[in-house]
């Protein structure tokens, strides 16, 4: 792939991937380590509520900044409304012009995408006239959880899928995350084989051999643990992939916008109350995960005398606690979670069950 630096636009990355594959962790290793460049970050959220902002606002005002050294105000821009796919015009074109007409324009653009977003109708967005003269993308990144993908997370029915994929791969699958999934593939730049810790050899070797044939000539493999890759490998590659769409299909070709599978997906919140031992809340979800088919849980709880907050992560059955931050002088303590899964679930019930999770601690 070519190496250039196009000097007169200014590039931007677009980080896709599965819910739960580590596209946050990666942005966290990118902040921290730039590699000289200032780096603005768009977010896109799905559903309502900013669960990543969670993750990546550790301690400044409201969803303009983060606490990660380097990171200045408004470097962070969140946009919350769902898929960025679907508000590009009236959320994602503005955020950029905003961005790139700024008196200290970034040196770099990074944008994560939810882990439900096909990505070409963002990188279609970067056709427009006013952005196509100030940016390029640089490059598309697949960020994959590994793991999931040797578990047959995302598998439809192999012998069906690869029936489709012969005969067309803008075809859909029966299974929306394979959807999503091979959209993500089809469309990047450099794939990263994320939570390599979590596999043995062989098991990498063989999740490998499977996705080499379902991405685009000359498109890398590449096995990470945390997301931990040099800022250079990422930023740079010089993909200008916006002039290159018809290369990477995409199941919603064609397809009118408004028309495409979010509506495949669900999220919800709940407010959980002072949890004085998150151990047992953790056991308490990972039932409520295994009974509804829970995809992917994110959340702060408040434990009660801990100055911190802690973090809940859940992707699929996996569960990770951790404390992040204090709370901050004035924030509220209050706990949350937030679920998705797929449409479909008994959202009454879901929501009962992850508020009784408050009375497990
Ligand atoms: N064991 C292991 N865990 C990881 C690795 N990378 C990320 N994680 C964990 O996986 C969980 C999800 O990571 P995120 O970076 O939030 O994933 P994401 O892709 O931003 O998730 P969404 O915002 O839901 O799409 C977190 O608990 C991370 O700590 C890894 O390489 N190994």
């Amino acid at each position: 792939m070519a190496r250039f630096e196009d000097l007169s636009r200014i590039p931007a990355t677009v980080i896709t991937g599965f819910l739960g594959a580590g596209k946050t962790t990666l942005i966290q290793r990118l902040l921290e380590n730039p590699a000289g460049r200032r780096i603005a970050l768009i977010i896109n959220e799905f559903g309502d509520i900013g669960m990543d902002r969670l993750v990546l606002d550790r301690g400044a005002a409201e969803g303009v900044s983060c606490d990660i050294p380097g990171c200045r105000d408004g470097d962070v821009v969140e946009l919350a409304n769902g898929c960025i796919c679907c508000t590009v015009a009236d959320e994602f074109l503005p955020t950029m012009q905003h961005l790139i007409e700024r008196d200290d324009p970034p040196d770099h653009i990074v944008i994560e995408t939810s882990g439900l977003a096909l990505p070409k109708p963002l990188i279609k967005a970067f056709q427009w006239p006013d952005v196509r003269s100030r940016v390029t993308v640089d490059g598309v990144i697949a960020v994959i959880d590994t793991p999931a993908v040797a578990a047959g997370l995302f598998a439809d029915d192999p012998a069906a899928v690869e029936a489709l994929r012969r005969a067309d791969p803008g075809l859909d699958h029966e299974n929306p995350l394979e959807e999503v999934f091979t959209d993500q593939l089809q469309c990047a730049d450099l794939v990263m084989l994320n939570k390599a810790d979590l596999v043995d050899g062989p098991t990498m070797a063989r999740v490998k051999a499977d996705l080499a044939p379902r991405l685009r000539p000359g498109v890398s493999l590449l096995a990470t643990t945390q997301a931990e890759v040099p800022g250079d490998l990422l930023l740079g590659l010089g993909a200008a992939a916006e002039d290159d769409l018809d290369a990477r299909p995409s199941h919603h070709d064609g397809i009118d916008n408004a028309d495409h599978h979010h509506d495949d997906f669900d999220s919800l919140a709940v407010e959980i109350p002072s949890i004085a031992d998150p151990a047992a809340l953790q056991a308490g979800l990972q039932k409520v995960i295994a009974a509804h088919g829970l995809l992917r849980v994110k959340g702060v709880l408040d434990v009660p005398g801990k100055p911190m907050r802690q973090v809940v992560q859940a992707v699929g059955p996996r569960i990770e606690r951790y404390f992040d931050r204090p709370w901050r002088d004035g924030e509220a303590r209050q706990g949350r979670l937030v679920a998705i899964a797929l449409t479909g679930f008994d959202r009454a019930r879901l929501s009962a069950d992850l508020a009784a999770l408050g009375g497990a601690g």
